[in-house]
């Protein structure tokens, strides 16, 4: 039968979208202003992507993106820096919840020699025992002074003193990453504790908590309390009273925690492995005293030192007031959204679908991590990820018009592996015999990264690149400053380009 021609029929949805045919009237009206309701939201989506367009064209909304590595020194911790300069106060009132991470992460340190000894243990009392880590063997029990080394009854028993950390640990990630929540198949190391020896568990082994930004862990260690206070402080946030606050059994294994890292037999039995405990984020075992004491509240330098590893991709919006360019003498606000994603492999595919609207990618690239590899995958040498990353980002089309700024970082750390004596050109052998200080690698790698950006751009861009460290906020707040000019006057020449 032909139907053409009938009002309604040539719809293919018009019968999904009639009204039922025995609606009474009462129905009808209930469904009338439900239509009203579902257009008038529509209608204000519309608008505000309408808005945000025109906003994005004159240049009111600034995207930037972070991208680097996993842990490239760093994402979240630049991200940090954006907060500390453009919300200092909403940093502040976070920084109670920052604590749990400060003990988390020395608790993972304390593991990881505790790993460490038990591996030297293991290797000294098995010779036919294939040590885990490949520089620690039967052998090298005799340090490089050439003296004996042993772990006496007394390391033992700080060890078994510091057992009850691992299950601290594990309560700290459980509250941290419930059940259910994404990060906790990633990350949860509930073995641990079901083990007869809690260091025989390989897969445990440099495991890192890991915490998507969206989730509201900052909340999960406090107290309720509302407040809008401008003289709030986050302390307030802390239930101190609690009996099963993490805290307390991490303070009172404090003591033995520092004979611990202190100890030149455990110094010695590290160095052997090759384990930089100093060179890792969430390094503070020089602050045990005071991280350790009841009542602790994390500085602003230890939010930037602390690491959580970042899942998924987090927006974060500032308003930033500037002078007028038209110089009236009047200001403008403009709104900053940052976008901190994380770098592991595995996870880099996210990133995709930022890349066309943003306006500017900050990229990270550990400079000290020339003799590190990747976690994920320990064939790559991380140095040379960074670059090939670098690669790909500079050459992809998407991002031909793009800003990029390079921040070539943790320039501290590489300057004391420098300053041990970690020869840059066993790692990089095109480096040569040039001297193997600061000012020649840092602008070996200057000249390298800006090689590739020339080679590989689709088109003409300018090489913007600076020297960081940004666990040093002051530091970094300027190089910000900067940047963020350099962002707006780019984003205006462009925008006139196109008006
Ligand atoms: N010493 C030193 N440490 C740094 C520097 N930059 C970052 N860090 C530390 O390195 C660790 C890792 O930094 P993050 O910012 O968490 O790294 P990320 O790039 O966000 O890593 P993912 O989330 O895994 O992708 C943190 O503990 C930081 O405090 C630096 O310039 N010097
Ligand atoms: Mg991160």
């Amino acid at each position: 039968m032909v139907l053409a021609g009938k009002p309604g029929r040539d719809d293919p949805l018009a019968h999904v979208t009639a009204p039922p045919p025995d609606e009474t009237e009462e129905q009808r009206q209930v469904r009338l202003m439900e239509e009203a309701e579902a257009q008038r939201v529509s209608d204000a989506i519309d608008y505000d992507i309408q808005q945000e367009k025109a906003a994005n064209f004159r240049g009111d909304i600034i995207k930037v993106l972070l991208l680097g590595q996993s842990e490239s020194g760093s994402k979240s911790t630049t991200l940090k820096n954006f907060q500390l300069l453009n919300s200092p106060k909403a940093f502040k009132a976070e920084r109670a919840s920052w604590r749990a991470v400060v003990l988390l992460n020395v608790v993972r340190s304390i593991r990881t020699i505790l790993e460490a000894m038990s591996d030297f243990h293991d290797a000294q009392n098995s010779p036919t025992l294939s040590p885990s880590r490949p520089t620690t063997s039967p052998s090298s029990s005799v340090s490089s002074s050439g003296s004996f080394l042993r772990l006496s009854p007394e390391h033992l028993k700080l060890k078994l003193r510091l057992l009850p950390l691992l299950q601290v640990e594990e309560s700290l990630i459980r509250k941290l990453t419930p059940p259910g929540s994404p990060e906790f198949e990633s990350t949860h190391l509930s073995q641990i504790t079901n083990l007869p020896s809690p260091f025989a568990s390989q897969n445990v082994k440099g495991k890192e908590i890991a915490v998507n930004s969206q989730f509201a862990w900052k909340g999960v260690f406090s107290k309720v309390v509302s407040s809008t206070r401008d003289s709030f402080d986050s302390a307030e946030l802390v239930d101190w009273e609690d009996p099963n606050d993490p805290g307390r059994i991490i303070h009172a294994c404090s003591e033995d925690m520092i004979k611990l890292w202190k100890d030149p037999t455990i110094q010695k039995i590290l160095r052997l492995q090759q384990i930089r405990l100093e060179d890792m984020g969430g390094f503070f075992l020089d602050d045990l005293e005071r991280v350790t004491s009841p009542r602790y509240i994390p500085t602003n330098d230890d939010i930037l030192r602390a690491r959580l590893k970042t899942l998924g991709v987090s927006e974060h919006r500032f308003k930033f007031k500037e002078e007028s360019p038209i110089g009236f003498g009047g200001t403008i606000t403009r709104e900053w959204r940052v976008y901190d994603v994380g770098g592991q492999r595995s996870l880099r595919a996210a990133w995709a679908p930022y890349f066309d609207d943003v306006n500017c990618i900050l990229f990270l690239a550990p400079i000290s991590a020339f003799d590190q590899v990747l976690e994920e995958d320990p064939t790559v040498n991380r140095l040379e990820d960074s670059v090939l990353l670098w690669k790909s980002i500079v050459s992809n089309k998407l991002l031909a018009a793009t800003n990029i700024v390079l921040f070539l970082n943790k320039t501290d750390i590489l300057k004391q592996k420098l300053q041990a004596g970690i020869k840059f050109a066993d790692h990089l052998v095109s480096y040569g015999d040039r001297p193997n200080d600061f000012e020649s690698t840092s602008y070996y790698l200057r000249k390298k990264f800006a090689q590739i950006q020339k080679d590989k751009s689709p088109q003409r861009r300018g090489f913007f690149c600076h020297m960081t460290t940004v666990t040093d906020p002051k530091a970094t707040s300027m190089i910000l400053i900067e940047v963020q000019d350099t962002v707006v006057r780019k984003n205006l020449a462009q925008s006139h380009l196109v008006s």
